[in-house]
């Protein structure tokens, strides 16, 4: 059971209802379960500043930091949902992309979980047409992963499916969802197969969630949980992202856990 508390100099519990109700919460919100606290990314501007900053100040390149991002996802994948527990006779896994790099994490999931030994088959209805994402796309089809041209019956993706991963939208999706992306999201409403999502449950509001939304098994925040993170009920939540450099950590008060000797993923 998650339970939250706000740090004004002297602690004290909040419930999640009264502290989602607070648009303005300020830093820290900390996300506590029985295995890690971690504080958490409270406005969705501020998940995008980290983001600009790694950018702008810190020297990294999308690409660089989308590969670490897509590498910890198919990492923490593997420890949730190992090979040897997938019911379906192939280890069959539905990866669906979406325009921005939430969608260039998925594709770089995929391609890291065809090595690690899945089958990976790639929904990516929205193609930007920018090198770093058509590159990522001929990795994917080099690899010999599978595109689907349309989004599968929910029956089909009963059938035939260990997994769905959800790479639709992250920190920068607002407003209601535009098509194709709102009829994919009501067929992955109606499926019972698990869905690990990457950043964001797809079509969530970052801040408030989404009480009728995609309720995903899996959750895997990237540099730290978002304040929707708060509303995860699934069953495996997963930190990735171990890119952040101290000095990002110290101004926007991350504080965030020790990953444990090597790993890119932590389990909270
Ligand atoms: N620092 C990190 O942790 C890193 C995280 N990464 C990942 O990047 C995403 C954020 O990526 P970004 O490109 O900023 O945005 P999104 O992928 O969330 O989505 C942008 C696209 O979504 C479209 N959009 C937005 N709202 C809607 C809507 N209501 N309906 C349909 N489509 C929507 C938007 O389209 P526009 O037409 O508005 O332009 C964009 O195309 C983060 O969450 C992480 O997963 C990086 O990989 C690395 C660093
Ligand atoms: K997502």
């Amino acid at each position: 059971m998650l339970s939250v508390r706000t740090l004004f100099g002297i602690g004290f519990l909040v419930t999640q209802q009264s502290l989602l109700g607070q648009g303005h919460v300020r830093w820290p919100l900390q996300l506590t379960s029985t295995r890690q606290t971690v504080l958490i990314a409270d406005l969705q501007e501020e998940a995008q500043h980290i983001d600009e900053e790694l950018f702008s100040e810190y020297g990294f390149s999308v690409d660089q930091l989308m590969e670490l991002a897509g590498l910890s996802c198919a990492t923490a994948i593997t420890r949730a949902y190992p090979i040897t527990s997938l019911v379906k006779g192939r280890p069959s896994l539905l990866v669906i992309c979406g325009p921005g790099n939430n969608g260039g994490d998925g594709l770089v999931c995929a391609r890291h979980l065809k090595l690690f030994g899945y089958e990976p088959t790639i929904l990516y209805p929205k193609r930007p047409n920018k090198p770093l994402f058509q590159g990522l796309t001929t990795q994917c089809q080099k690899m010999e992963i599978p595109f689907l041209t349309e989004m599968p019956e929910a029956e089909v993706i009963e059938e035939a499916y260990n997994l769905v991963i959800d790479a639709i939208f992250g920190f920068s999706f607002k407003g209601a969802v535009r098509e194709p992306f709102d009829s994919i999201l009501d067929v992955l409403k109606k499926t019972t197969v698990p869905i690990a999502s990457v950043d964001i449950p797809s079509g969530w509001d970052v801040e408030q969630g989404s009480a009728d939304g995609l309720q995903p098994d899996m959750l895997i925040s990237l540099t730290a949980p978002k304040k929707s993170a708060l509303l995860f009920r699934g069953r495996y939540h997963f930190l990735g992202g171990r890119f952040v450099p101290p000095g990002l950590e110290r101004k926007y008060q991350l504080n965030l856990p020790q990953y444990p000797g090597t790993d890119c993923v932590l389990q909270l």
